[in-house]
């Protein structure tokens, strides 16, 4: 079901979501691997990855769930079922933005009914009003919004005007829409987080360090340096490897956590890992 990237992410998230055989989803992949990311590297997980996305990261590893969003519906209970047939006690919700969907807050309570761990990995603009275990948020940097030269989209980088791209007018809306500093500092009032920042160099740590000290300021809760955790800009090995060691030595200077991308060093950027 490919959509194209002039039609809002409204597309998957006003098509109704509840059918004659219940909610359901736009499931892009589901899969099981280990999680890659955060404090959870290493646990054995399935992966739930809805379609549809809020923003536009220009370095997107996931483009068919954000630029072009591909998927087909499926209901709450096949997922379910889906997940219920691994051996996985761990399950990731994410995406695309998983929390534009209502239906995901019908998953997360019956994962929850049923035992599992559930972790959301969300960009943060969105408060979800169900049980998460752990939700992982990862704000996106002014590094994230898309421009004419990072354009995913093919756009050919120059202002003549006949730029074939659309990453150009995603720009604006992500612009707008990447920060809501009430709803991260409430998803760290509601719920055990981490924040995962994707860092692309040393010019993005001012904007990490403010983002952190103004949702401490909002938070009620404490929100230690331990739960700041940077990682790596990069969908492959070959970027990673650019990227890296500048931060870890940014997480050290800065008393941060760093976390790896365990799933691009083994498994490259193969879908379904
Ligand atoms: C595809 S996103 C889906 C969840 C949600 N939309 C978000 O951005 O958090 C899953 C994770 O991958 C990260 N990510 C996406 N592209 C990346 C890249 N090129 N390098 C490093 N991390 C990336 C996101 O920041 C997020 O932590
Ligand atoms: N192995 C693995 N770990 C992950 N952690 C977060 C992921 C994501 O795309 O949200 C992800 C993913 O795509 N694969
Ligand atoms: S918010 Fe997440 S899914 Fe959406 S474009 Fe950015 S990295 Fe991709
Ligand atoms: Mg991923």
């Amino acid at each position: 079901m490919p959509v194209t990237s002039e039609v809002d992410e409204s597309v998957f998230a006003a098509e109704s979501a509840e059918r004659a055989d219940g909610p359901a989803l736009p499931i892009n992949e589901l899969f099981t691997s280990l999680q890659g990311e955060g404090t959870l590297a290493g646990v054995p997980s399935t992966f739930v990855r809805t379609s549809g996305c809020n923003l536009r990261c220009w370095f997107c590893d996931s483009y068919h769930t954000s630029w072009e969003p591909t998927g087909a519906w499926r209901t709450v209970e096949a997922i379910l079922s889906a997940v219920e047939s691994r051996d996985a006690d761990h399950v990731v919700l994410t995406g695309g933005e998983p929390l534009i969907h209502d239906a995901s807050l019908d998953l997360l309570r019956r994962l929850a009914d049923r035992g599992y761990h559930t972790t959301v990995e969300t960009n943060g603009t969105v408060v979800p009003d169900a049980p998460v275990d752990l939700v992982s948020v990862s704000p996106k940097l002014a590094s994230s919004t898309p421009t004419p030269e990072r354009d995913p989209t093919g756009g050919d980088g120059d202002s003549d005007g006949d730029d074939p791209g659309t990453g150009g007018d995603w720009a604006d809306r992500h612009e707008a829409r990447r920060i809501d500093r009430d709803v991260l500092a409430t998803l760290a009032d509601d719920f055990d987080c981490q924040f995962k920042f994707v860092v692309t160099g040393e010019a993005d740590m001012p904007e990490i360090e403010s983002l952190v000290a103004d949702v401490r300021d909002r938070a009620e809760t404490t929100i230690p340096d331990e739960a700041i955790l940077l990682m790596p800009e990069g969908q492959t090995r070959e970027q990673l490897a650019e990227t890296r060691n500048a931060v870890a030595e940014l997480a050290l200077d800065h008393g941060y956590r760093y976390t790896p991308r365990l799933h691009v060093d083994l498994w490259n950027d193969a879908p379904e890992t």
